[in-house]
C-alpha cells in the first residue's frame, strides 16, 4: 500500500485502491452466486429495511481469493487502525496479522465469516448503513465493484457519508470501474479540530441501480456474533 494511499485515508476518511481483481477474478466470483455451498447465509434487503437487492455471507473456507485479500489489508491496514484508535481515544489495539485479529473475533464470540457479496438489479439500492457485528470491530473496511459501469448496469452509485457533531452531513459518490476497490472507514475516523481531533461519523451505502445487473464483494475485516 503506498504512503499517497494513507495520505487520501488520513484526509478524507476512504481512498480508492485502483484496480485489485482481473475480469477473471471478477467473473469467477460472479459465478459464486449460483453455488449454494459457498454460502452460509442470504439476505432479502427489502425484508429487513436495508434496502432492495440480494447479498449472500461467503461460508468458510471462503474463496482464495477474498482470503488473501482480507489477510493483505488487514496487515497493510493494521498501523493506521492503531494510529486512529489513538487519535480518537480508544482503547483499541490492533494484531499485526488478520490470523490474531480474527482469533480476538472468535474469543469474543464473533465466529461467523463476514466477506459477502452483493447483488443489484434494476431499482435495488442499499440504505446507509454501517457494518458491526459485535463489540470487536476493525475499523476500516473493502468493496470492490465486479461489474462495468454503464456496460453492466447504469446507476448504482457507492456513497459514503460523514458527520460531524453539530454539522450537517457531506457525501462523496466514489467513482469505481470493474474491479476496483474501496477501503473506507467502517464507523468513523478522526478529524483535526481545534482541539486536536474531533471524531466523524461514517455510513456508506450504494444509490439506485437505473438498469442492469450490479455486483459487489464486501470485504469486512471482523467476523459476526
Ligand atoms: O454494494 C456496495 O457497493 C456496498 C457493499 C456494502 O455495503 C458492503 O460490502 O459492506
Ligand atoms: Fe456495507
Amino acid at each position: 500500500m503506498s504512503e499517497e494511499l494513507l495520505t487520501r485515508l488520513d484526509r478524507d476518511g476512504f481512498a480508492t485502491t485502483g484496480r485489485l481483481l482481473s475480469d477473471e477474478d471478477c467473473a469467477a466470483l460472479i459465478a459464486t452466486w449460483q453455488e449454494p455451498a459457498q454460502f452460509r447465509s442470504r439476505i432479502t434487503m427489502a425484508r429487513h429495511g436495508f434496502g432492495q437487492g440480494e447479498y449472500r455471507y461467503f461460508a468458510n473456507p471462503l474463496p482464495d481469493r477474498v482470503t488473501s485479500l482480507r489477510e493483505s489489508w488487514y496487515a497493510q491496514l493494521a498501523p493506521a487502525a492503531n494510529r486512529w484508535a489513538e487519535t480518537l481515544g480508544l482503547d483499541q489495539q490492533f494484531e499485526a496479522t488478520h490470523a490474531a485479529f480474527r482469533a480476538r473475533c472468535h474469543a469474543n464470540e464473533q465466529r461467523r465469516p463476514t466477506p459477502l457479496l452483493l447483488r443489484y438489479t434494476q431499482g435495488d439500492y442499499n440504505r446507509l448503513h454501517q457494518d458491526l457485528y459485535g463489540t470487536v470491530y476493525f475499523p476500516f473496511q473493502l468493496v470492490i465493484l465486479l461489474s462495468q459501469p454503464t456496460k453492466d448496469f447504469d446507476g448504482g452509485e457507492f456513497v459514503l457519508t460523514e458527520r460531524l457533531a453539530r454539522m450537517q452531513t457531506r457525501v462523496d459518490v466514489v467513482p469505481l470501474q470493474k474491479g476496483d476497490g474501496v477501503i473506507f472507514a467502517t464507523r468513523e475516523r478522526p478529524v483535526p479540530s481545534a482541539r486536536g481531533s474531533s471524531r466523524a461519523e461514517f455510513r456508506h451505502g450504494v444509490s439506485r441501480i437505473r438498469g442492469g445487473e450490479r455486483f459487489t464483494l464486501g470485504v469486512v475485516f471482523h467476523d459476526a456474533a
